[in-house]
């Protein structure tokens, strides 16, 4: 997305067909919800989901009649279908016909489908095939999985038909796109993205050697899904977002600063070159970029609560210690390494996020062992699809080695 790229599109007309992957996630019930309030703007084209929680997907399909649904696990089909015939029973509603994708590749069908918008809200660089797929066919991209774009960089960028294809629904992006609508690109002179430290903010790192999942999962200020919650403890979230907001913005990684804000309610800001800073302020509530990304150009009425500007409040800033947390400076250097670089340092963190959720390592040996798979890798020289694979696989497999010698 460039500065002066606002689509001009419009949702005023005709209902937005949208696409919801990741439907009974922490960004998929949230965008639900926003659109049970605007059902008048929005028709769920689709849903898609993992698996894991069939009962809660029907109750989505049926509460918006959607036609279309899929699920990443193939052996689930017939259950799902028992789990919507029920529910179809009890809504006492005409019952119209469901049909139902699963595998591997389901998402990336949906994505692929040509809806107006596809809300990606998959967790993980498996999100990848859908971001694709929807780029391909045309449809407004609001993406909330990051990972997608660090792990695809220039192939993503590359898949897009028109420059405001992709409408950022990460906070902090969404913030940046939302400042960036009062300047041009060449006045940008940097971007400042906002954190809010994690749980651990300030901690000695003899302290946070033996932290628990469940103390890394009580994140201040928000609540989302586990991988992103750890991923922010260990401030590979703000890594994943320093690359994202280099690819998506076309600011080089020097001219962008982290700054810790603890309160989260600046989500994020861009200084120009005559001294000017635009920040975005707004208490934490992913429906307000959710709901920007599903109508962007255009604003939703009433999506959330604002700042009350009269009440006493104090908002702080202060710097990352970028040394101490070596996930942002290891973004740096992959970013600027590029290649296939990002997708290595994203898959590497992946598993180790899950071996950490598991109990099997400890937290510090997340972001230690993710460098030391990046610090063997060698970059393919041209960034294909089979390449971002071939290095996520060789990733996986090369932290796993090592955390199993632990
Ligand atoms: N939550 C938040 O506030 C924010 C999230 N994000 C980003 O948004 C994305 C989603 O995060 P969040 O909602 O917290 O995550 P959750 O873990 O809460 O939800 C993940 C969703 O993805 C689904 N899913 C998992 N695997 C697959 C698959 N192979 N195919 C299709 N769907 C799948 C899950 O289904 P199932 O239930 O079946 O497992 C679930 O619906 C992440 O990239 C995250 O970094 C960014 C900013 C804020
Ligand atoms: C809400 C959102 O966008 C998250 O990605 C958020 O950024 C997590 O907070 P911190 O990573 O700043 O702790
Ligand atoms: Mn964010």
């Amino acid at each position: 997305m460039s500065s002066s790229a606002v689509s001009s599109t419009s949702v005023s007309g005709d209902p937005r067909s949208v696409a919801l992957l990741g439907s009974t996630g922490s960004i998929g019930t949230q965008a639900l919800d926003v659109i049970s309030r605007h059902r008048d703007r929005f028709q769920v084209a689709s849903l898609s989901a993992g698996g894991a929680n069939l009962a809660l997907l029907a109750e989505q399909v049926v509460a918006f009649d959607v036609p279309l649904v899929a699920i990443a696990d193939d052996a689930r089909r017939t259950e799902l279908a028992r789990h919507i015939a029920l529910r179809q029973g009890e809504s006492g509603r005409p019952v119209r016909p469901v049909e139902i994708l699963a595998g591997p590749e389901a998402a990336t069908a949906l994505a692929g489908a040509g809806a107006d918008v596809v809300l990606n809200g998959i967790t993980g660089s498996v999100g990848l095939g859908p971001t694709l797929a929807a780029l391909a066919a045309g449809s407004s991209l609001a993406l909330a999985n990051k990972e997608s774009l660090v792990v695809g960089g220039s192939l993503v960028k590359a898949a897009q038909r028109r420059g405001d294809q992709i409408v950022p629904v990460d906070s902090e992006h969404s913030a940046i796109a939302q400042c960036l609508r009062s300047g041009e690109h060449r006045e940008v002179r940097r971007l400042i993205l906002t954190a809010s430290g994690g749980p651990f903010r300030g901690w000695a790192r003899d302290d946070v050697k033996t932290v628990t999942p469940d103390a890394a999962l009580a994140h201040p200020t928000w609540s989302m899904g586990p991988v992103v919650t750890i991923n922010s403890a260990t401030l590979m979230n703000k890594g994943l977002e320093l690359i994202e907001a280099h690819l998506l913005f076309d600011v080089p990684v020097r001219d962008i600063t982290v700054v810790v804000h603890p309160q989260s309610v600046v989500h994020s800001m861009v200084e120009f070159v005559d001294g000017s800073t635009i920040a975005q302020a707004s208490p934490p509530d992913m429906r307000l970029p959710i709901a920007l990304g599903l109508s962007w150009p255009e604003r939703l009425s009433d999506v959330a609560t604002p700042c009350r500007w009269t009440d006493p409040t104090s908002w702080t800033f202060e710097a990352l210690d970028e040394e101490l947390f070596g996930a942002v400076r290891l973004a740096r250097e992959v970013a600027e390494a590029s290649g296939t670089y990002p997708a290595v340092y994203n898959a590497a963190n992946e598993e180790c996020v899950a071996a950490f959720l598991a109990g099997r390592i400890g937290f510090l040996d997340i972001v230690e062992t993710v460098e030391r798979v990046v610090a063997e890798h060698v970059s393919s020289p041209a960034l294909t699809l089979e390449a971002v694979l071939a290095a996520e696989g060789w990733a996986r497999r090369r932290a796993q080695e090592m955390l199993s010698r632990r």
